[in-house]
């Protein structure tokens, strides 16, 4: 199982926002990081890989065109958790679920509902099932929107900086899941903003600038000073700590380049 992307291009209207931009062949077991500065493209890249953006370019999962897949197939293969997180539902966050794996397939109501519960257990949101989602906080609703993502066992799942409303456990709940989705045999891929939680984390780190690839690999061989002062524009020092693990400090910005 591998994800092929290559010469993805995306514009709107007259903007070129990917310009023929091609993945590395990630694959089935590993965790891809997408990382760069704001507005990069990553989000488009994520969502024209789920095909909610129209683009040029092939998407091919394990050998299928994504682009030629009928949607509601497509639906039981990719899970796509977006940014911005669910908000003006009337729903309890279980409904909300349970409406995401009954995506394209009809399955009898107790099994749906148990199927959602289990997925909300697992990542630790049980209590919250029956709350209103609005009334959920951020890092909450964060959370559902993971069980919405995964709740359909999706082989491809594209995560949105999934992180960016959680505390420090639950980055660690997240990220433990999404390496043990992985480990199972799924493409998991996610844009971060924190390098060094994308250190730990990642097999891989994608560096995208300006709509295409402008480092791929290893953490080690992507986080380094000169490719974060070109792509950043700041002056970083990359260290381990006691464990081993990369830390990025930032000294300032405006890196001599
Ligand atoms: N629907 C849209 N219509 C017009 N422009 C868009 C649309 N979506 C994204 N863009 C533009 O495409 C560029 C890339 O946006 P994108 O959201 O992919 O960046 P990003 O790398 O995910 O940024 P961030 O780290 O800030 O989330 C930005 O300039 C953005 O304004």
């Amino acid at each position: 199982m591998s994800l092929i992307a290559r010469d993805i291009s995306v514009r709107f209207g007259a903007r070129r926002v990917l310009d023929g931009l091609t993945l590395p062949e990630l694959k089935a077991g590993e965790v891809t990081v997408l990382a760069g500065p704001n507005a990069a493209g990553k989000s488009t890249l994520l969502r024209a890989i789920a095909q909610l953006v129209p683009h040029q370019g092939s998407t091919v999962l394990d050998g299928k065109d994504l682009a030629r897949i009928p949607a509601l197939d497509r639906a039981r293969l990719v899970g796509f958790m977006p940014q911005t997180l669910p908000s003006g539902s009337s729903l309890i966050a279980l409904e909300t679920v349970i409406a995401a794996l009954r995506a394209g397939r009809s399955i009898p109501a107790h099994q749906a509902d148990a199927a959602a519960m289990a997925v909300m257990d697992k990542l630790g949101i049980a209590a919250l099932a029956l709350e209103p989602l609005d009334s959920l906080s951020g890092g909450q609703r964060q959370m559902v929107s993971l069980a919405q993502a995964i709740v359909r066992d999706p082989r491809l799942l594209l995560l949105d900086e999934p992180t960016s409303a959680l505390d420090l456990a639950r980055q660690v709940r997240l990220l433990s899941e999404l390496r043990r989705l992985a480990a199972e045999g799924r493409v998991v891929v996610a844009v971060l903003h924190d390098l060094a939680v994308a250190a730990q984390w990642a097999d891989r780190i994608v560096l995208i600038h300006d709509g295409h690839v402008h480092a791929e690999g290893a953490p080690e061989s992507v986080l380094t000073p000169a490719l974060l002062a070109q792509v950043y524009g700041v002056d970083a020092r990359v260290e381990r700590c006691s464990r081993g693990r990369l830390m990025v400090l930032i000294d300032g910005e405006h890196a001599p380049l």
